[in-house]
């Protein structure tokens, strides 16, 4: 079994178990559910630079990539830095991440914040904008085109944008629907965790321009962005590049400097 596939069965159990313990109006009832969310996509079709910079501790490819910064000081540097969005990994078996991290996010930041989860479940959406969050993730190799259409819908209706990650032409084909905001070619893949820039190339073309496009994984450098670009990447996610550092937000800002 691929690990993608692990991920998604505990991922289940996961949201069985919250289903029965926290019953899902309760999220209609925190203060962030009545927020203006930022929407990201916005935001990117106007950045100069399109960085969305990730919070991650740990993950299945790489182990540990930081244990001692804390979020808080993270999430002040990224928006200090000049990044256009943050994104927060909550899983936390494999990715060593919390829901609690979203919202610490949320008060250390003004970003527009990307709650990045396995989502496979309505309830997790609902969730995610209780927590603060103002964009969810969505990736094809997980759900049907039923299961996109469906959480993408109830996303937009609570006004979280969408990004939905493909890896290859055939996800890609399944899932183009007018309610997402934002295409995200994750250039590692998920089962092999084999890393390309040359996916985000192959599958430029193929998106339609309505579509925010976005590069993510694998981006460590200046050159990397700029052989992007052409292609119609306006949005670049970078996680381990700036969290293998003492100080992610630093490394952030020099990244984003050197770009302008
Ligand atoms: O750390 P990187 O290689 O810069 O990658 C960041 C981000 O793209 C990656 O964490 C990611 C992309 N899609 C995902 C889906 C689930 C978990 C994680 C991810």
């Amino acid at each position: 079994m691929n690990i993608l596939d692990k991920i998604v069965i505990d991922k289940r159990k996961e949201v069985d178990l919250k289903k029965e313990l926290i019953p899902i109006d309760i999220f209609e009832r925190t203060p962030y559910f009545e927020r203006k969310t930022i929407s990201l996509s916005k935001k990117l079709r106007t950045s100069q630079t399109g960085i969305i910079a990730e919070f991650k501790r740990k993950s299945p490819s790489k182990s540990v990539i930081n244990n001692t910064v804390n979020i808080e000081d993270v999430a002040m540097g990224y928006e200090h830095a000049g990044a256009c969005g943050m994104s927060v990994l909550t899983d936390e078996i494999y990715f060593g991440g919390f829901l609690d991290d979203l919202i610490i996010a949320r008060e250390n930041c003004s970003l527009p914040l990307l709650r990045k989860e396995f989502i496979i479940d309505e309830y997790q959406i609902l969730e995610a904008k209780g927590f603060g969050a103002d964009v969810i993730l969505l990736i094809a190799a997980i759900l049907t085109k039923a299961e996109i259409k469906q959480f993408s819908e109830l996303a937009k209706s609570l006004n979280l944008d969408v990004l939905l990650e493909v890896h290859n032409e055939e996800e890609l084909h399944k899932s183009i629907m007018p309610s997402l905001d934002m295409l995200g070619v994750n250039n590692r893949n998920l089962k092999t965790f084999d890393v390309s820039l040359e996916t985000s190339k192959t599958l430029s073309t193929l998106i339609p321009n309505d579509f925010v496009k976005i590069s993510e994984s694998g981006i460590s450098s200046i050159e990397a962005i700029k052989e992007l670009k052409p292609y119609g990447y306006q949005g670049f996610l970078i996680g381990e590049n700036f969290m293998k550092t003492n100080n992610p937000g630093a490394s952030a800002s020099q990244f984003i400097k050197s770009l302008l």
